[in-house]
């Protein structure tokens, strides 16, 4: 009896590793069929549009190899393997829908992805790409990243409501004047400290200034201020633990997602639910589990929520609170939840900080290599906005300034701090020109390309404000560093007075300078910062004038 017992038990064990190992390998199977039906068949609408310029570009996933080889010089690859395009494919593997990008030059195209055809290209799908998903565990699901249009599981109404509620803020009279006092405190904070840096001839490195960490400092304390009613003073080198903790968590979630690109593939197509399959199942828990940077993910998410539950409640419960006019009081008067408003404020950050200090940071490296356009725009500053005369939006208009306006536009254009950008279509489309895109491809644009194209920018790496005046605002689609259509960069304003405020303080009172040696280029990530001899850093000599 007691042996027939065991007898049974084991057959059913044997049975259930049986069933389990048939029911995985179909699963498996399956999985490996439909991905090459769905690549097959994207392959074949894609037969007529030609593959990016490179050896072996035309093959599956043949172009990946060339990638790798050139990730150090990511963005001038692209523009190489663009060339003379106005779209052109990457194919991605014989097996799966990933990754088929195409890479858009032409405005029309853009404009048709962006804006007219808007509702069938949206965020690409976290299921296919771990790059997303990895942004989604550190972001949350905020305005970023989330979906609208058919690719979208609520026809976008999340998305819109987000728009909507933002986009009011944004535009309140009193939120912008705020804003407007905030920069320009915080512009004279980091001006003071550059001013105790002043170097005379000869200069030596230890008085060099990493003026990028500076820029990057001063866009940290002026939105902590402007949207958590925060004081903070890293700009002076004071730590602060929401700022680590955000860059920290940023950086963990972009060297992991890069590295589980393999494994991933290998988790959601070779092993079987629960162990593999969407998602990744128990392989990728565990994968994420022992990956250092996933702990250091995990740790700095729960220092986020800590600092960012300290915020709502300090904000709650001030006494001044129906006074407050720091975006997170809006938010919290407007009676939105507090875990909403957490998301919607981390989200504002993430795209406004890096952005903006980027941007600050490569308009100071051209005024280092172009001496003479450095002291043009000082010259305008100092005849229409010398020391102690109020800034405001009116006098740093592309009117009133019309060179400063042109520095700035000038730097956008060539080094857009969003370089590269891409939404994933969700029906099959055909694109101006008769181009032919199967759902699932991933359609890319590339203000990079666009800002260096000749033909619009005749020599196009000569930095010459002198392009932008007069000043006539370029169509969003020609020139989408702050994307285009109903998803438009709703901080464009707000990024441009910045950095125009900025410019000024500074300017007014100090030349800058490139400390020799650099051999400047630029890092991997989503926002495109400078690299001074493989660090992220650029280092200057503050003079007076
Ligand atoms: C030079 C500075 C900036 C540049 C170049 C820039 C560029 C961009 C780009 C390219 C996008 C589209 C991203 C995508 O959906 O794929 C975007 C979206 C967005 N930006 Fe900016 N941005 C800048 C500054 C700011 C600032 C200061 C804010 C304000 C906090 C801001 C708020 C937003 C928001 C909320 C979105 C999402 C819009 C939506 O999905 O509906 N940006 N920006």
């Amino acid at each position: 009896m007691e042996e027939s017992k065991g007898t049974l038990a084991k057959k059913i064990v044997i049975n259930s590793v049986i069933a389990y190992g048939v029911f995985g390998a179909v699963q498996v199977f399956y999985r490996l069929w439909k991905g090459f039906t769905v690549s097959s068949r994207m392959r074949e609408v894609l037969k007529d549009m030609p593959a990016t310029k490179g050896a072996g570009h035309d093959a599956p996933a043949g172009w990946i190899r060339d990638l790798q080889r050139n990730l150090y010089r990511l963005h001038d690859w692209r523009l190489e393997i663009c060339e003379g395009r106005p779209i052109s494919k990457n194919l991605g593997f014989s097996w799966s829908p990933a990754p088929y990008t195409l890479l858009a030059n032409d405005p029309a195209i853009v404009r048709h992805i962006l804006k007219d055809e808007f509702s069938k290209y949206t965020k690409p799908d976290s299921s296919i790409d771990p790059f997303f998903y990895y942004f989604e565990d550190f972001l949350g699901s905020g305005i970023f990243v989330q979906k609208h249009g058919v690719g979208s599981e609520d026809d976008g109404q999340e998305w819109t409501k987000m728009r909507k509620v933002s986009a009011q803020i944004f535009n309140r009279k009193n939120f912008n004047s705020m804003m407007q006092d905030v920069f320009i405190e915080k512009a004279e904070v980091l001006r003071r400290f550059l001013e105790r840096k002043f170097v005379s001839e000869p200069a030596s490195n230890a008085d060099a200034v990493d003026i990028q960490a500076c820029f990057f400092n001063f866009t940290f304390d002026s939105i902590m201020r402007i949207f958590f009613g925060e004081d903070t003073n890293t700009a002076e080198g004071q730590k602060n633990t929401y700022g680590q903790a955000f860059d920290d968590a940023n950086a963990a979630s972009r060297t992991h997602g890069v590295d589980s690109i393999a494994p991933f593939m290998i988790f959601t197509t070779f092993l079987p639910w629960p162990f593999g399959g969407k998602n990744g199942g128990f392989a990728r828990a565990i994968y994420d589990f022992l990956s250092p940077q996933h702990r250091q993910l995990r740790r700095c998410t729960k220092i986020l929520d800590r600092e960012a539950n300290r915020l709502v409640k300090n904000c709650l419960e001030d006494p001044k609170f129906s006074e407050r006019k720091d975006l997170l009081a809006l938010f919290l008067q407007a009676k939105f939840s507090s875990d909403f408003v957490k998301q919607m404020v981390l989200h504002l950050i993430i795209a406004g900080r890096d952005t903006t200090a980027c941007l600050l940071s490569w308009m100071v490296y051209e005024l280092t290599k172009n001496q003479d356009v450095q002291q043009r725009l000082h010259d305008e500053i100092m005849q229409k906005l010398p020391p102690g005369k109020a800034m405001d939006w009116k006098s740093l208009s592309p009117n009133e300034m019309p060179y400063l306006n042109g520095v700035i536009y000038e730097a956008l254009r060539i080094w857009p701090p969003v370089p590269f950008d891409l939404k994933m279509a969700f029906e099959d489309d055909v694109l101006p020109g008769g181009w032919k895109v199967p759902k699932f491809a991933s359609v890319a644009f590339i203000p990079y390309n666009m800002g260096r194209d000749p033909e619009r920018y005749p020599e196009p790496l000569h930095f010459r404000p002198e392009r932008w005046i007069p000043f006539n605002a370029p169509p969003q689609h020609e020139f989408p560093v702050f994307q285009a259509g109903p998803r438009i960069c709703l901080g464009m304003d707000m990024a441009i007075f910045e950095a125009k405020t900025a410019t000024v303080e500074l300017l007014r009172h100090c030349r800058f300078e490139m400390v020799p040696g650099q051999e400047i280029t630029y890092g991997d990530k989503i926002t495109m910062d400078i690299k001074s001899n493989g660090k992220e850093q650029f280092l200057v000599y503050v003079k007076p004038w």
